[in-house]
């Protein structure tokens, strides 16, 4: 996706023993991770966006002026929906009268979707008479968004909206979620913690390390920076948004293709032209000096050296390779690293034992 620099947003606070200060280009649509350890300014910067924190500085959303030297737009009058890690629905109202609460009061001319189509996007008719006593953490948080969406914000900020899910709860909302993103013209601002969500949703990747933006950019190119804490270690990896381009139903195995090359992965009943999401594990990819197309590995891809990190372990070393427009890492040890004598710029052979599609 090409990033138009559409929100802009320059934030600085001081709290005692914290500094927020950023300044981002945020595109204006597709969904946007703000990615960093606990503490790091997450959901402080996503307040500053909303105006429940009034920090010095601007905020400029596709044309409109938020927030500037001279004047502060209050929380109220930011067109915006905002969906908490806690659902927070009016207890005593059913599931309709939480939504049409939101609906009635939208100061906005309703140019987005009916709430007939918000239902339908959250799966939540069956829920419309129940009180939300009577409904699972999951079903909470899926009304919870479709409230979010009735006032027909021109903003969506979501603040970590499954944390307080267990696992099982989280399988169940993120294929809305991701049907959320695929229908929505919206932009997203979306924090999180976990890794899994940021590469099963994020278009755009905010990284925040203590107050500041460490990197940002799209989701394939900022993941893939070896400096992220979780890239070093075992669990490192990369993702791929490919198109399908063909299949070989006697093997069950389908042809990803991505700006820079193709890989075969396995078929889960893929169609040529869908769009698909793969994750190349670092550990899964080894490097070589000439093409060897004689080994089982069935996916060799010309690259080139982008960078060179330590990993998580004195013997370990993480090389970002970058093949077309996109980036992989590679986990190896610094022996292989230092017989292969690679340098940034030199041309290899990345051999990808496997990837799979982000689920
Ligand atoms: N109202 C406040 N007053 C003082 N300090 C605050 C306030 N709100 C947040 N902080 C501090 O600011 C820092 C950033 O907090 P923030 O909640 O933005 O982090 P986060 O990245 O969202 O973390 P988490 O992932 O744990 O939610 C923390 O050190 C926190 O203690």
């Amino acid at each position: 996706m090409s990033v138009r620099a559409d929100i802009h947003a320059r934030f600085k606070l001081n709290y005692a023993g914290f500094a927020l200060d950023v300044d981002l280009n945020l595109p204006s649509q597709g969904v946007t991770a703000l990615f960093g350890p606990s503490g790091s300014g997450k959901s402080t910067l996503l307040r500053c966006i909303a105006g429940l924190e009034r920090a010095a500085g601007s905020l400029t959303v596709k044309g409109e002026v938020w927030q500037d030297e001279t004047h502060f737009l209050p929380t109220h009058q930011r067109p915006i929906g905002y969906v908490f890690q806690e659902a927070n629905l009016f207890p005593h109202l059913s599931v309709k009268a939480n939504l049409n609460y939101g609906f009635k009061r939208q100061p906005h001319r309703h140019d987005g979707f009916s709430l007939d189509e918000i239902v339908d996007l959250l799966g939540i008719a069956h829920l419309l008479d129940r009180k939300p006593e009577r409904l699972s953490g999951g079903e909470k948080q899926r009304v919870a968004i479709a409230r979010a969406l009735a006032v027909n914000p021109r903003l969506l900020l979501m603040d970590e909206p499954l944390a307080a899910l267990d696992l099982a709860r989280k399988r169940e909302i993120l294929p809305f979620l991701e049907r959320l993103h695929e229908a929505l013209e919206m932009p997203v601002i979306y924090v999180t913690h976990a890794a899994n969500e940021v590469a099963r949703l994020a278009d755009h990747l905010v990284v925040l390390n203590q107050g500041v933006v460490q990197s940002a950019g799209p989701l394939n190119e900022t993941f893939s920076h070896a400096e992220l804490p979780q890239q070093a270690s075992d669990a490192g990896s990369a993702i791929i948004e490919a198109r399908i381009t063909g299949l070989q139903p006697q093997w069950h195995l389908a042809l990803a293709g991505f700006e820079g090359g193709e890989l075969w992965i396995r078929d889960l009943s893929f169609h040529v032209g869908q769009t698909v999401r793969f994750q190349v594990m670092a550990r899964d990819v080894s490097l070589a000096l000439t093409a060897d197309h004689s080994s089982s590995i069935a996916n060799v891809l010309p690259a080139v050296v982008d960078q060179i990190s330590d990993g998580d372990h004195p013997g370990i070393a993480i090389v970002r390779l970058k093949i077309g427009k996109n980036y992989i890492l590679s986990r190896l040890t610094q022996r292989s690293l230092y017989s292969l004598g690679l340098s940034v710029g030199d041309s290899v052979w990345a051999q990808i034992k496997s990837a799979a599609i982000v689920e």
